[in-house]
């Protein structure tokens, strides 16, 4: 458990927040200028706080009220970057040792060949960083940080700087670290897919304060937290991989409620996230016939929020979880939409963006 109560004034700018972050990945996310950066400078040490105290389970990195201020590299902190920063001089495997040189003798050895093995590496531990790929760099990068025996992992928005396809290579190893690691990762990003995605927590920040912090189903489902606001907003539903069917089409199973998406490539029994974005769901009073949408779910409306331009965001609760749908007033008055009242969803499956999807238990 990392625990963060911070404390700090720039001209200008004031950071005031505390947060705990369980294992498995804590989201940081906030629109730039939010204080996410600060943050995690203040958690690597390189930012003193005016105030605050810093641990990460038993660890106390700092505690501004006792004078304790752990220099930043005794934090023991693996830190994966945008840019990989391999030695351009050394092997992968030299480049992987290097992070456990730097290790306490008394801190836990790493597994080298478990952490080979989780980011697919070991066909590339004789070849230099010049002939790795971004995404293979980015993978060793990873493995560096994991083998340095870190009390936690601090990811600064890693995947920036990459392509679509790039992101898409790497995610999947992102996601069994999530799964695997037994330390906390502090992960900053803006993009709301990459913490659907990886999220076990998300931590919202708002001007240097904190807006919300729980599950991404709750927190990504909540406009006014979004970096990108109510275009960004979406549910996130979790769902078991039942059939991949002869058409190309995958079925999943959402606690009993049949959802059909184009071919996912996981196989039958993996439990998948999957973010649907409200601008994809079409909300129906009777159960629609004559369309062309695989996907109907019904439920009922738990709740009707009005937005400050000519939408409306409509929760819903189904048996597959809650599913949002963002529509305008204006049809949400021609269809006389209450709280209480049964509708159904249309979702189309080609609406559920692949980037979008990903293995992944739920965190409630
Ligand atoms: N050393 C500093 N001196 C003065 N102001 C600073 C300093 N560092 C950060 N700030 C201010 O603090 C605020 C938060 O910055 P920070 O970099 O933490 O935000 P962020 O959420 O990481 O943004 P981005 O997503 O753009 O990286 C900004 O207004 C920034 O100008």
């Amino acid at each position: 458990m990392l625990s963060v109560q911070l404390r700090h004034a720039f001209p200008g700018f004031s950071l005031d927040l505390s947060f705990e972050a369980p294992a498995g990945v804590t989201i940081l996310f906030g629109r730039s200028g939010s204080g996410k950066t600060s943050v995690v400078n203040a958690v690597a040490g390189i930012l003193t706080p005016d105030a605050g105290r810093i641990a990460v389970g038993d660890a106390v990195l700092l505690d501004t009220a006792r004078g304790i201020r752990v220099r930043p590299h005794r934090r023991r902190i693996g830190y994966v970057f945008q840019d990989a920063r391999l030695f351009p001089h050394l092997t992968v495997r030299q480049n992987l040792r290097y992070g456990a040189w730097f290790a306490p003798k008394d801190a836990p050895r790493g597994d080298f060949a478990g952490v080979v093995d989780l980011l697919g590496i070991g066909h590339l531990l004789d070849r230099r960083p010049s002939a790795l790929s971004g995404g293979e760099t980015s993978r060793v990068a990873i493995g560096r940080a994991l083998l340095s025996a870190p009390r936690l992992i601090l990811a600064d928005e890693p995947l920036a700087s990459l392509d679509a396809a790039r992101k898409a290579e790497i995610l999947p190893y992102l996601e069994r670290l999530r799964d695997a690691a037994t330390v906390p990762i502090l992960y900053v990003t803006h993009s709301v897919s990459e913490a659907a995605r990886l999220a076990t927590t998300v931590v919202a920040l708002k001007n240097g304060r904190l807006a919300d912090l729980g599950s991404p189903q709750r927190v990504l489902g909540d406009p006014s937290v979004l970096p990108g606001g109510p275009r960004e907003v979406g549910a996130l539903l979790f769902a078991r991989v039942a059939t991949h069917h002869s058409d190309g089409l995958t079925e999943l199973d959402a606690a009993g409620v049949p959802l059909f998406l184009p071919r996912v490539d996981q196989p039958p029994g993996t439990i998948l996230r999957l973010r649907i974005p409200a601008h994809d769901v079409i909300l129906c009073r009777t159960r629609p016939e004559g369309i062309s949408t695989l996907n109907i779910v019904p439920g009922r409306i738990v709740e009707i929020r009005p937005g400050e331009g000519p939408g409306a965001l409509v929760t819903m609760e189904t048996q597959a979880g809650r599913l949002l749908s963002r529509i305008t007033r204006r049809s949400a008055a021609a269809l006389g939409l209450k709280v209480g009242m049964s509708v159904h969803a249309a979702v189309k499956s080609v609406a559920i963006a692949p980037a979008d999807i990903g293995p992944g238990a739920g965190t409630d």
